[in-house]
């Protein structure tokens, strides 16, 4: 009789629960659709009332939401209503605007959500402790500190490519090659350790396959925000079974973690005035930053941070471009001949410099960074504390605003000819001046890439060195493995299993 009762109230309950929630949504759709502040801006009703929308063509269709903008723009028009809470704007010419330095500029929480809220500067969502967090790492990524450090990135140059030599009349999987060199440039020069990536016997794609899982997961804990800290509070066994992938991310943290608690207790000691160069957790450790600040637990998320983001950014530039000169022979003929008049033997490189002067090398970086859209995503930047403006719309202060640098570089009433490899578009210094003012890849603001210099560095020293050593031939790779088909925050071409093959000659 008892269970009778419990029985017909569980099921009343249930029941009750059921119609709640529902009455919820409905009213929750309503007041987004019709009284949020956000509801005078354009955009599909699907998207304003629901993250479903983003969800099916980031989730199901696999990255594709960054395409759907574009095409949302062209029916609705420069600002639209991507999300229940978020704008896009698609105006090259407003770029700056968004992106600078003048007051506070925020992250917008659903994004740093979808990077699994790592504790470094890059995720951090609020500008003040953001600006402490990163004015203790800027001079570490200063030009003159990483023109201090160039014998770094030249000698693992020469190890790469005494490597390729090793391995000529072979199929070499090129982003792969390159993944290696710019994580043990990244590993040595900001952590003072080294993964080793170019001395293993060949050539893996942990590190590429990590940050596809990256990618996937976060596009996942946007539809499921709780779904990381659900993660974390699981045995790591069950993780894993429940995902596979997730096994690299998991080593990979465990990896930094263990980098971060051994530099916290060899730069307490004289060990460290040892060492040949700072890096980036001297700086940490010896800044002003608060002692909470210095945790090895908090530095794993720094780490995590600078081989998350400098790693593949570069290493797919580099792919790119290597692919465009092997595809137009007469281009990487002029390059050669470019870096030859300079250094005429290969083995005695020039200095980064040097290198800098070259005025078709240069435009072949520019024109690669075009191309490559190393962070493929929209960036949503938040003005906590001011509404802020485009054209006649007054955007509320909190909305987070987002910017595409892909569309940005794509968009053929800037860079004509869009889609085709032209280093000749930034010779002339006047067209350049103009062209560089939408040239995004690094964002732009109190937010931009902290690894700049680097970044540059690496593509100069590596290409000089690269073009003038070795021939390289395609094989079996088309521009399908190169040009962007899903944003999955980096770039992804539609082949991208077996990834871009060269041989080397
Ligand atoms: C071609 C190569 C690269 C590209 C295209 C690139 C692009 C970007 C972009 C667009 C951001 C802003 C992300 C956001 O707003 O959420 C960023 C941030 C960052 N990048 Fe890079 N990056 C590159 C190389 C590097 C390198 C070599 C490093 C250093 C090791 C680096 C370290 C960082 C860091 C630490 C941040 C976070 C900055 C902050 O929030 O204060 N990046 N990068």
């Amino acid at each position: 009789m008892y269970e009778a009762i419990i029985e017909r109230r569980g099921a009343v309950l249930a029941v009750g629960l059921l119609v709640v929630s529902f009455l919820y949504s409905i009213a929750l759709v309503v007041y987004r659709l019709y009284f949020s502040p956000l509801s005078k801006f354009p955009g599909p009703r699907l998207a304003a009332a629901t993250y479903l929308f983003e969800g099916y063509y980031d989730v199901v269709k696999r990255g594709k939401y960054t395409f759907k903008i574009r095409d949302l723009h062209a029916e609705y028009g420069p600002i639209i209503r991507i999300n229940p809470f978020e704008l896009h704007i698609n105006d090259p010419d407003y770029y700056d605007s968004l992106y600078n330095r003048e007051g506070k500029w925020d992250k917008s929480q659903y994004y740093i959500d979808s990077l699994g809220n790592l504790d470094a500067g890059f995720g951090t969502v609020e500008h003040d402790l953001h600006r402490m967090r990163r004015a203790a790492i800027n001079p570490f990524f200063s030009k003159q500190k990483v023109a201090a450090l160039q014998p770094v990135i030249q000698r693992l140059t020469d190890k790469l490519c005494a490597k390729f030599e090793r391995f000529r009349g072979t199929v070499v999987p090129l982003e792969c090659a390159f993944d290696a060199f710019t994580m043990d440039v990244i590993t040595e020069y900001s952590l003072d350790t080294n993964f080793g990536y170019l001395d293993h016997p060949g050539w893996s794609s942990d590190f590429r396959e990590l940050e596809r899982a990256f990618g996937e997961m976060g596009y996942m804990q946007k539809m499921f925000p709780p779904m990381i800290k659900i993660m974390r509070s699981l045995p790591d066994k069950v993780v894993v079974w429940l995902d596979p992938k997730s096994k690299l991310l998991l080593d990979f943290f465990r990896d930094c973690y263990a980098i971060a608690d051994r530099m916290v207790r060899e730069t307490d000691g004289k060990k460290y005035e040892e060492k040949e160069h700072p890096t980036i957790f001297y700086e940490i450790i010896h800044s002003d930053l608060p002692p909470a600040e210095k945790l090895p637990k908090r530095l794993e998320g720094e780490a995590a941070a600078v081989l998350g983001a400098g790693a593949v950014t570069t290493a797919w530039t580099l792919t790119v471009c290597m692919y465009h000169l092997v595809v137009e022979p007469e281009k990487l003929e002029r390059l050669r001949t470019e870096i030859r008049s300079i250094m005429p033997d290969p083995y005695e490189p020039a200095n980064l410099q040097q290198l800098e002067k070259l005025p078709y090398l240069t435009s072949v970086i520019l024109e690669s960074l075009r191309l490559s859209n190393g962070v493929a995503t929209r960036l949503a930047r938040v003005a906590p504390d001011r509404n802020i403006y485009f054209r006649d719309w007054e955007i509320p202060r909190g909305t987070p605003v987002g910017m595409t640098s892909t569309l940005i570089h794509q968009n053929p009433e800037i860079f004509s000819q869009p889609l085709e490899f032209v280093p000749e578009r930034w010779l002339d210094p006047k067209e350049r001046q103009r062209l560089e003012k939408y040239l995004v890849p690094f964002s732009r603001g109190s937010r931009q890439c902290a690894g700049i210099n680097l970044a540059w560095a690496e593509l100069y020293i590596m290409l000089a060195s690269l073009i003038t050593r070795l021939d390289l031939e395609l094989y079996e790779t088309t521009r399908e493995d190169v040009d962007i088909y899903s944003d999955m925050l980096i770039a992804e071409p539609k082949r991208y299993a077996d990834g871009v093959r060269f041989r080397i000659k």
